[in-house]
């Protein structure tokens, strides 16, 4: 838990030692400070190092016990680390990996830390839906001052050693041996006087607009925060380092810890943490699991098309310094998409200039820009990325299986399309897998793996690996049209047409959304995707345009609800964002400002007259359980229908993906904390209602969760009919 050794004539070394991170939990805390007691007590001991094990110091308290702090627990940590300030002996933190957290907290409790150079520290609390706790509100300031204090914890961002330097949280930075230069450290200072370095001692530097700093940053984060709370107790708790002594600081920030801990934010937020951790464990329905699965290295890849999504994943695979080969279909497009990736690629690499990394990610010497198929024949893996046409992506298809070597994997990037149907063109179906990115590729987390009935372990093992690489969370699915992401997005978008169809303005339906914490709401959102993206889509399904049959009602389609609206919009040329309207009215093509367009409300009126409509007042509640509970319902068929393995593997498709609110855990998190038996019967309110929307009816698997008591949701899955035994 800790250990505790000797190091030379007068050093004690104490080393953290809880796999796999150096998680602080209550035994590794004892140990700690039994350790800093006993090189106290001991006369021969004149400094102290601590460390960690495993090449990392800690990465804070051990986030599985929060659950179980009972308001009147002892805070231990914090007296452990003012016990180490106490200390009558210097003590040097050695920081390699990571010091965050806590573990950034016991560090700042020590009077030196020396890091290595690729270390991180930071405080992530705010992150998981609380505050630094063992004193760290109070002794960042002190040490670093306001205005950066105020940034680490209200971002919750790390920083690596040579930022941590310039701000001074670390006194000295090496590249190697960090143990042993913070033991030559502690040798040297043994003696000299201490209270200097107490950052307890210290007042927290002041500045002559301290309240207008605090004001601005309070206004800052409650315009980002959108409902999340922990911000806010961050900058409390900061305030209170400003207007207070240390020991009425801490007071403070224990109350606003206490208080966020049981706000049932933290706990959406905690739980969001591991399931981020949760789907890097990916199993199939088969059995088969990440467990035994192995990805195979690549070290080539080609992108096939470079429009909006391509250049994305273009520049991912850059960054992670792979060699690419970016094809197109004719020299114009491949100028246009070159100069579009080198702005890409310029842009992170200021970025990253800024936050201190090294930058050599645009070496040309990696990329190749080209027309040639034949220069994909070494590639270990491509990613196809043209637009969602079936007949184009199967020709492509075809095309690799006789160009591209027997092992090379190859990907379809699609958001809906039929995975096996891709893959029955080619000569190695087990070897086809669908990597769906998320628009701009280069900048959102999130992968959606669709594995197809044919696709082997190791082909999902080397996307998933593949996903860790680009520094994206994937998460396996299966194959179905729009798999779990755009699956469950259309019974929500439906329901927003509806309400307007019923009475509501889009601005009302995006406020109530945006008021729960989502980014955007659905019509700001199709505007900003562009409508004619489902119109196609639509065309394709026969739901309008030639397809349609002569005399299909209006506003129904195979005796169900149906709304033309947005067909009617994309005729009238309103693709959203671009054209400079949709649902909305902007300042010109391509602006980003949403202003309501009187055009609409008119467009609607006449609409609703048209089909005998009376428009009626629909609630915020409405609003929010008629979107989100169809968008839930679904949720329950997919995981009824094996789509997705787990909640968590929904739950992590929509914060990434979606904007749903972090601090409300993603649908199904929030769905268990509603409650199951209150979201079916809002359902079946609103689907006695709406006899006309099949998307309305409850999912049969969240009926038998409801009559099973509502088993808790890590339970949910083992409650999945499993399929028939073909044997
Ligand atoms: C009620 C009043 C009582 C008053 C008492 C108050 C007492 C509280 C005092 C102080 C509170 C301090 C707050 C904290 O310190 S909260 C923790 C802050 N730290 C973090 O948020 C860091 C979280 N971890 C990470 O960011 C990463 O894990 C990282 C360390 C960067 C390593 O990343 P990577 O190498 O990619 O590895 P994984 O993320 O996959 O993690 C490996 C496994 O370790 C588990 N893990 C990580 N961190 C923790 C942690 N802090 N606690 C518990 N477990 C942790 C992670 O889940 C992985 O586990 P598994 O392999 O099972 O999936």
């Amino acid at each position: 838990m800790a250990q505790y050794r000797r190091a030379g004539a007068a050093v004690a070394v104490i080393r953290l030692h809880n796999a796999p991170v150096n998680a602080l939990s209550s035994a590794v805390v004892q140990a700690l400070a039994q350790g800093v007691k006993k090189a106290d007590l001991d006369p021969s001991v004149k400094a102290v190092v601590i460390c960690g094990a495993n090449g990392k110091f800690s990465a804070g308290a051990d986030i599985r016990t929060f659950s179980s702090l009972q308001p009147r627990d002892r805070p231990a940590l914090a007296e452990t680390v003012s016990l180490i300030e106490r200390s009558q002996k210097p003590v040097v933190a050695a920081i390699e990996g990571v010091a965050l957290g806590g573990g950034l907290e016991v560090a700042l409790g020590c009077h030196y830390r020396i890091a290595h150079a690729q270390a991180r520290v930071g405080f992530p609390e705010v992150l998981l839906g609380i505050l630094p706790a063992a004193e760290g509100t109070q002794r960042l300031p002190r040490l670093i001052g306001i205005p950066a204090a105020l940034d680490l914890i209200t971002t919750g961002r790390h920083v690596l050693a040579a930022e941590a330097l310039k701000l001074g949280i670390i006194d000295e930075i090496v590249k190697e041996n960090t143990v042993e230069r913070a033991i030559e450290l502690a040798s040297k200072v043994s003696g000299q006087p201490l209270g200097p370095r107490k950052i307890s001692l210290k007042p927290v530097p002041d500045l002559p607009d301290m309240e207008a700093i605090l004001s601005e940053a309070l206004v800052k984060v409650k315009r980002k925060a959108r409902g999340r709370l922990s911000p806010e107790m961050c900058i409390q708790a900061i305030k209170a380092a400003v207007q207070l002594p240390f020991a009425e600081g801490v007071e403070k920030e224990r109350e606003l810890f206490r208080f966020l801990l049981g706000s049932g934010q933290a706990k959406a937020q905690q739980y969001a943490f591991f399931a981020e951790r949760a789907v890097e464990k990916w199993t199939m329905p088969s059995g088969t699991s990440w467990k035994t699965a192995s990805a195979q290295p690549i070290r080539k890849a080609a992108v096939i098309g470079l429009g909006t999504m391509g250049r994305g994943i273009v520049t991912s695979l850059v960054k992670a310094k792979m060699l690419v080969v970016a094809l197109e279909q004719d020299q114009k497009q491949l100028d246009i998409g070159r100069e579009a990736v080198t702005s890409l690629l310029q842009w992170e690499a200021s970025k990253m200039q800024q936050s201190g990394q090294s930058q050599d990610i645009c070496d040309p010497a990696r990329l190749q820009f080209t027309l040639d198929f034949g220069a994909l024949r070494d590639v270990d893996l491509v990613i196809e990325a043209v637009f969602e046409d079936m007949a184009l992506k199967k020709e492509i298809f075809r095309k690799l299986s006789t160009i591209c070597k027997p092992e090379a994997f190859l990907c379809t990037n699609t958001s809906a399309l039929d995975i096996d149907e891709i893959a029955a063109v080619t000569s190695h179906p087990h070897q086809v897998i669908g990597t769906h990115f998320f628009s701009p590729a280069h900048v959102m987390k999130l992968l959606e793996v669709i594995r197809g009935h044919h696709t082997s372990p190791t082909t999902i093992a080397t996307a998933m690996s593949l996903a860790k690489t680009l520094n994206k969370v994937g998460v396996l699915v299966g194959n179905c049209f729009g798999f779990v992401g755009n699956r469950m997005m259309a019974p929500y978008v439906e329901q927003a047409i509806f309400l307007l169809e019923e009475g509501c303005k889009p601005e009302e339906v995006d406020q109530a959304v945006e008021g729960f914490g989502f980014h955007m709401g659905p019509f700001r959102m199709l505007d900003l995707a562009g409508l004619d993206v489902g119109w196609r889509s639509r065309k394709g399904q026969g739901l309008t345009g030639p397809k349609l049959a002569p005399g299909t009602p209006a506003r129904q389609r195979e005796s169900r609800r149906y709304s033309p609206l947005p067909d009617f919009l994309c005729e009238q040329g309103r693709y959203g964002q671009k054209a400079g309207k949709g649902w909305y009215l902007y300042e010109k093509p391509g602006g980003r400002t949403a202003n309501p367009d009187p055009w609409l409300y008119n467009f609607l009126s006449e609409y609703r007259e048209t089909h005998g409509i009376k428009a009626r007042f629909v609630d915020q509640e409405e609003i929010l359980e008629r979107c989100l509970y169809a968008l839930i319902n679904e949720g329950f068929q997919i995981l009824a229908d094996r789509i997705a393995s787990a909640p968590e593997d929904i739950d992590v498709i929509y914060i990434y993906g979606y904007g749903w609110p972090t601090h409300r855990g993603g649908p199904m998190f929030h769905a268990s904390t509603v409650g199951l038996p209150h979201v079916l019967s809002r359902l079946q309110k609103y689907s006695e209602a709406h006899p006309d929307i099949p998307k309305l009816q409850p999912s049969p698997f969240l009926k038998k969760l409801v009559a099973l008591g509502s088993p808790p949701l890590r339970e949910w899955v083992s409650h999945v009919r499993q399929p028939s035994s073909k044997l």
